[in-house]
């Protein structure tokens, strides 16, 4: 079964055309919020004066917005292209390959003021000592991940296992509880026409968001699928991958996906792979799509099913390669079996189902205000 992130790359992206022209710098933004994030926390974001209009400012802590709200117009809204995009070829390429690469999916003000937000909430002390924590608990003891008080202690017991590789990146679930304007951003029209069309349903629900920093002493990414660590009985579940910093092909650590399998049945039956959490090389198997070169704001989709990995960042890079992947699933979906729900809670992203998972029956309708309906497209 494929259980946890573990590793494997040539081939048809199924790539969209899109104008480039208005990308003047479009990374200074990011500079300037992770520069500020890492030297003056919180304070730095004064830079909020730079958002603009009609953006919300979050809280000052990290306090749960449990409020259920679909994004007003003009927040990430469903543009022309977006439905011209979406086609049903599209459709059927993502059918297909289990994957596809959207450029330009935000516009330059649009990724700059998210990766703002983002720099802002993950600095909060709640949400990096989660993060730290997560991190710790993975790939340490829980009783380590327990013991650290502050956010510099945590950091300080997880540079010693950073340098064994094991660590791949600093995880930060489901900020979109934490601020007003991740959430409306999480549950905008646009994200919601674009999910219930890859995935060919009526309608999607919210599951999770989670913001991936990688930096250059962290390993790779291992292979492996995302409805493998849900606790959902569909085959329903895609995943958007937002770029919030420059990502080379080479060396940048974009996403790898091995396409068409998502759509691999024997792959549980007749495959050693199925099994190898470490095996790097999947192309005895699949066509692996290695990643094109990314702007803030280009976006790649995948399959809940689609085995995805990424390598190291490039040593001589200087700051971390940063994107949000936000996760749906289509509204019907159940929630699995007890069998099977118990595995996946002792996986890897049960962090991020704890709050609710306990509240739905095993084989239920997975129904919940924590899995927020996204508007139908209209
Ligand atoms: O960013 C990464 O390295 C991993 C991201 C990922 O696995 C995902 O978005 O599903
Ligand atoms: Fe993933």
């Amino acid at each position: 079964m494929r259980r946890g992130r573990y590793a494997p790359g040539a081939a048809a992206s199924a790539q969209l055309s899109s104008s480039r022209a208005h990308r003047l710098q479009p990374t200074l933004w990011f500079k300037i919020a992770l520069l500020s994030n890492c030297l003056a926390g919180q304070l730095a974001f004064g830079a909020f004066s730079l958002l603009p209009r009609g953006t919300l400012r979050t809280r000052d802590r990290c306090g749960v917005i449990l409020r259920a709200e679909h994004s007003p117009e003009g927040l990430w809204s469903a543009r022309p292209e977006d439905r011209e995009m979406t086609s049903a070829e599209m459709q059927l390429r993502f059918e297909r390959n289990g994957f596809c690469h959207v450029p330009s999916f935000l516009t330059v003000p649009e990724a700059s003021s998210l990766a703002q937000e983002l720099a802002h909430v993950q600095s909060l002390e709640i949400c990096e000592m989660a993060a730290l924590q997560h991190e710790l608990r993975q790939h340490v003891a829980p009783a380590l991940a327990r013991s650290c008080r502050t956010t510099q202690d945590c950091k300080e017991m997880l540079q010693k296992y950073e340098k064994s590789g094991k660590v791949k990146f600093l995880q930060y679930f489901n900020l979109h509880r934490h601020s007003a304007l991740l959430r409306r951003a999480a549950l905008s029209p646009r994200l919601a026409l674009w999910a219930a069309r890859l995935l060919g349903v009526s309608q999607v629900r919210l599951y999770q968001d989670a913001l991936f920093m990688k930096y250059p002493r962290h390993g790779p990414t291992r292979w492996h699928s995302d409805l493998a660590l849900a606790p959902f009985d569909t085959n329903a579940f895609v995943t958007v991958w937002l770029a919030l910093t420059p990502v080379p092909a080479k060396g940048g650590a974009g996403l790898r996906f091995a396409q068409g399998s998502h759509r691999d049945y024997t792959l549980q039956y007749h495959s050693d792979l199925a099994e190898s959490y470490t095996q790097d090389d999947l192309s005895s198997r699949y066509l692996i799509a290695e990643g094109t070169d990314l702007e803030p704001g280009d976006a790649t989709w995948h399959h809940g099913w689609t085995l995805h990995a990424a390598s190291p960042l490039d040593r001589s890079a200087r700051s971390p390669r940063v994107a949000w992947a936000i996760s749906f699933v289509a509204s019907d979906a159940r929630i699995l079996p007890e069998e099977s729900l118990s595995i996946v809670q002792e996986a890897e992203d049960s962090v991020s189902f704890r709050p609710w998972i306990g509240k739905l029956r095993p084989g239920g309708r997975a129904e919940h205000a924590m899995l927020p309906l996204l508007p139908v497209e209209a």
